[in-house]
């Protein structure tokens, strides 16, 4: 079973670009399948602006030249066309250029200097719909000069725009916006997602992105490694643990959550009801004495035990007692609601020491960053849940930086730390320190206190079930972005409460798991 989408980034596409040449397939057949390719989606996506005017700006690069073609389609389809030109074309865009102005003669105008940019300004007045193909994988850095210029005036059109390949000034690799850039109300992604297609907060300026074929030969799509991949429902349906059918509560797992705090009870009951909701056997809770008959109450699945407390938390003497329990448990998920102090972080320390399987999360990803040498020392399997800001204390890095490029920093930190990293989202990037997966399932409705702790004990509960812990992780980021869009299904995203979320998951995973649902 295969993931859905690759995502490659721009220098796959060059390989791509270069291995189709030596397959004797030219840039120019590859652009003019693009255009032909685009115009196709712009016409299915909105006949009305398909076929009202159109203007296409173009860059003198090869997303100009996919600009020309998908314009050319669109106006032997009866569209009203223009083009603007931007510089001096080259190669197959020339090509693209002559082959327009053969069809529309008069339709196209060439703007060499800034100050001419006000042909632009007032062609785009009239236009019922701009394609972008100012910029696309080409650009590196923040755009400058009149491509710039372009960009700055297709923004304050306000005109609905659909780009080619990415909304212009976007970098191709990550989810930065590096300068100003086009924001686009359809993408059309040429071959091939790319990272900024997916990352906040360029991902934002994409609106939907749609992938438009390219006329690769297919066997070159082998021969280069995408840098991500975009999971589906089938894919984490194969992925999920195997439930016999004769089997019982200790053949799906025991789990130990250590969690909770006076304040904070809540936490340690989403995130054991997440495990026992993602089909663990059974579930226990270590929680600080004070807050034991609350947790006890609100989950009367779980088996809660009261640890000894200090200040409302657990204190370091419950340490032992922690690694004593989890020791007769298929693994342990630690930190949500545990709270910050040195009882939490003697516990955290104990049970990443004692080499149990941990899936660490919240204030155990906290005691971790304060000491981040545990994670480089001696441990066991671990799986690391930190969102952005906890990911960016834990690697010592900008949260913005964490959040535009997660792809990379999830495997980074996977790779450095000997763990699975679960970056969340939206979107939410999994690995184990090879291939990165990516979940773009949930919404808003996933911004709200006690979401992370669901999602802890959800992959704590398929990882005990039997589970990779790669598997684990990215099934249940799916499936709690999933279940978020079941609980908000009618309803407000923003009335949607974490309890919503996990009173979905049996609906969630019965839209993922494989007939039959049980083997015999
Ligand atoms: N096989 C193919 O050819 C296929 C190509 N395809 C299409 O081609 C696109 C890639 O084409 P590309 O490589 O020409 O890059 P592209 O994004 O058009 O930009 C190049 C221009 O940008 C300019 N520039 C650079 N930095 C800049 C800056 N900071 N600020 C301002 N300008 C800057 C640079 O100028 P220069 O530095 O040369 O003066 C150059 O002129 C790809 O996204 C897809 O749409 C697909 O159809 C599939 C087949
Ligand atoms: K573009």
């Amino acid at each position: 079973m295969k993931p859905v989408l690759k995502v490659f980034t721009a220098e796959a596409i060059r390989t791509l670009d270069r291995r189709a040449a030596e397959h004797g397939v030219a840039p120019l057949l590859l652009m003019e399948s693009a255009g032909r390719g685009a115009a196709a989606e712009i016409s299915a996506w909105n006949r009305g602006l398909a076929t009202g005017r159109v203007l296409a700006v173009c860059g003198k690069g090869g997303n100009g030249g996919d600009a020309l073609s998908a314009t050319r389609w669109l106006g032997l389809a009866g569209a009203d066309v223009q083009a603007v030109v931007l510089g001096t074309p080259h190669g197959p865009t020339a090509e693209q250029e002559r082959a327009f102005r053969a069809s529309f003669p008069d339709r196209l105008v060439a703007i060499r200097r800034a100050a001419e940019l006000n042909v632009l300004r007032t062609r785009i007045a009239e236009a019922d719909l701009v394609l972008d193909g100012i910029l696309g994988i080409g650009l590196a850095q923040g755009a400058r000069g009149l491509a710039r210029g372009a960009i700055e005036i297709v923004v304050a059109s306000g005109s609905p725009v659909v780009a080619l390949d990415l909304p212009s000034g976007l970098v191709a690799d990550c989810g930065a916006v590096p300068g100003p850039a086009v924001r686009a109300e359809l993408t059309l992604a040429m071959g091939a997602l790319k990272p900024c297609h997916l990352l906040p907060p360029a991902a934002g300026l994409c609106g939907e992105a749609r992938v438009v074929d390219v006329a690769y030969p297919p066997s070159v799509w082998d021969e280069v490694s995408p840098v991500a991949h975009v999971v589906d429902a089938s894919f984490c349906g194969s992925l999920l643990p195997r439930r016999p059918r004769f089997g019982h509560k200790g053949t799906f797992g025991k789990i130990l959550v250590v969690a909770g705090a006076v304040g904070m009870a809540g936490a340690a009951a989403l995130c054991a009801e997440g495990a026992l909701r993602a089909g663990a056997g059974l579930v226990h809770v270590l929680c600080p004495e004070p807050v034991f008959p609350i947790v006890a109450a609100l989950l009367p699945e779980a088996l809660v035990h009261p640890g000894r407390a200090a200040d409302g938390m657990l204190s370091p003497e419950a340490a032992a007692e922690a690694v004593r329990r989890a020791q007769e448990m298929d693994l342990v998920v630690v930190g949500p609601g545990l709270g910050r102090g040195p009882g939490p972080k003697e516990v955290v320390h104990a049970l990443v020491a004692s080499g149990v399987p941990l899936v660490v999360d919240a204030d155990a990803l906290f005691a971790l960053a304060q000491d981040p040498s545990l994670l480089r020392a001696g441990h066991g399997e671990i799986i690391l849940t930190p969102h952005v800001g906890e990911f960016a204390r834990l690697a010592a890095v900008d949260p913005d930086e964490a959040m535009s490029d997660k792809i990379r920093w999830a495997r980074g930190m996977a790779r450095s730390s000997r763990a699975t990293v679960v970056l969340k989202g939206p979107p939410t990037a999994v690995s184990g320190g090879g291939d990165v997966y990516l979940t773009t399932t949930g919404n808003t409705a996933l911004a709200h206190g006690g979401s992370g702790d669901v999602l802890a004990g959800m992959i704590g509960g398929l990882w005990a079930g039997g589970a990779t812990p790669l598997a684990a992780a990215v099934v249940g980021a799916y499936v709690h972005g999933l279940a978020a869009e079941l609980a908000t299904a009618g309803a407000s995203e923003r009335a949607a409460l974490p309890r919503d979320v996990v009173g979905s998951l049996p609906w969630a995973f019965a839209s993922i798991e494989p007939e039959p649902r049980r083997d015999s």
